[in-house]
């Protein structure tokens, strides 16, 4: 796909036949990095679009954080281009950089100092903030974050969620573009987690556009507007979430009391079918919606209600990346 910028120097993806094509606020042409003998990203092209929620999804080690560095000029790429706000990076870092906040790994606080004595500190050297407004600012920054109570103690002290929590908290000084977050929620208790998707939710009515990388399924499903899967380096499959999600094996779920009856039935005419814990799911391969009722009514069994069964992003990251055997989530909840 070809891409052009507009006037506000955003990429604007050239694609074929698309009336309103979407503006990125960034997108990465085969970004590659290589470390060593290791290839941690391997060709990606990446597409955030403005305005969007996108999650970046993917088991660990998939590249997801050295493609972040990259976008955000830390890291330069091996091969390839990134490009942020429309600046290429790193080369431009300068122009893009004071338009996007960002939560990466190792944000550089100062363990001596407080939590709100660092924010201060990074206050000072935003270019977009004036010095009547810092004390504001991170006065602000710290009680959106939840860490006001917790503002005068040393970082040193800090636990791992109040050290995202003070990450997220410099990421918001100013109002941004874009916020780029790397696992905001790791180490935060499902208070502060939940406290995280409301923030981003904040963002997006807010007009920003937020790249998150995680590995939980259910926190993208419920935040992201848009999703990317990475796997050994590579973007396996992105797009808008609700698509991605419409594009698996299509399936009715057909609610009934007569499940056993139904898989029967379904079975003489050789439609595949399952009995779930929500209904009957039936395959939409080779048959469709009319066929199936048709063949349950003429059966005698009682439909209460069918719909389109939604792919799940489990069922969707089943298909798209190789489970890995010591990639078992550790705290039980759904993970890549
Ligand atoms: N500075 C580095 N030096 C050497 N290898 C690296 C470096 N940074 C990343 N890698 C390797 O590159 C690969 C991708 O790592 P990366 O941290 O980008 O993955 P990730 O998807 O963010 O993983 P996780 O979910 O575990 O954070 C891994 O094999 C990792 O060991």
């Amino acid at each position: 796909m070809s891409t052009a910028l507009d006037a506000s120097g955003v990429a604007v993806p050239a694609t074929a036949g698309a009336a309103t094509p979407a503006r990125l606020a960034a997108r990465t042409r085969g970004l590659r990095k290589v470390y060593g003998s290791t290839v941690a990203v391997d060709g990606v092209d990446l597409d955030v679009p403005e305005g969007s929620v996108l999650g970046m999804l993917g088991p660990n080690g998939s590249g997801k954080t050295t493609t972040i560095r990259m976008l955000l000029g830390l890291v330069r790429p091996t091969e390839g281009e990134a490009q942020l706000l429309g600046h290429t990076m790193p080369d431009e870092a300068g122009r893009a950089l004071p338009d996007v906040g960002a939560l990466v790994e190792g944000p550089g606080f100062h363990p001596f100092l407080s939590g709100r004595e660092n924010l201060l500190r990074l206050a000072a050297a935003e270019p977009r903030l004036s010095r009547a407004k810092i004390a504001g600012a991170v006065r602000d920054a710290l009680e959106r974050v939840g860490l006001t109570g917790a503002a005068g103690r040393r970082y040193r002290g800090y636990s791992l969620g109040m050290k995202q929590r003070l990450g997220l908290a410099a990421a918001l000084l100013v109002p941004r573009r874009m916020v780029v977050l790397d696992e905001p929620t790791n180490g935060l208790d499902p208070a502060g987690t939940r406290e995280v998707r409301e923030i981003i939710a904040e963002l997006h009515s807010a007009g920003v556009t937020v790249l998150v990388s995680s590995h939980l399924l259910a926190e993208v499903e419920a935040t992201c507007t848009h999703v990317a899967v990475l796997h050994g380096g590579t973007v396996v499959a992105q797009g808008e979430l609700a698509e991605l999600l419409d594009s698996g094996n299509p399936a009715l779920l057909v609610s009934t009391p007569d499940g056993a009856a139904a898989v029967n039935a379904l079975r003489e005419r050789r439609i595949t079918s399952r009995l779930t814990p929500e209904g009957v799911r039936v395959d939409l391969t080779a048959t469709t919606p009319p066929e199936v009722l048709e063949t349950l009514v003429r059966a005698g069994v009682a439909v209460h209600e069918a719909n389109r069964a939604r792919t799940g992003l489990e069922d969707l990251f089943a298909r798209l990346t190789q489970p890995e055997p010591d990639s078992v989530p550790e705290d039980g909840e759904a993970g890549v």
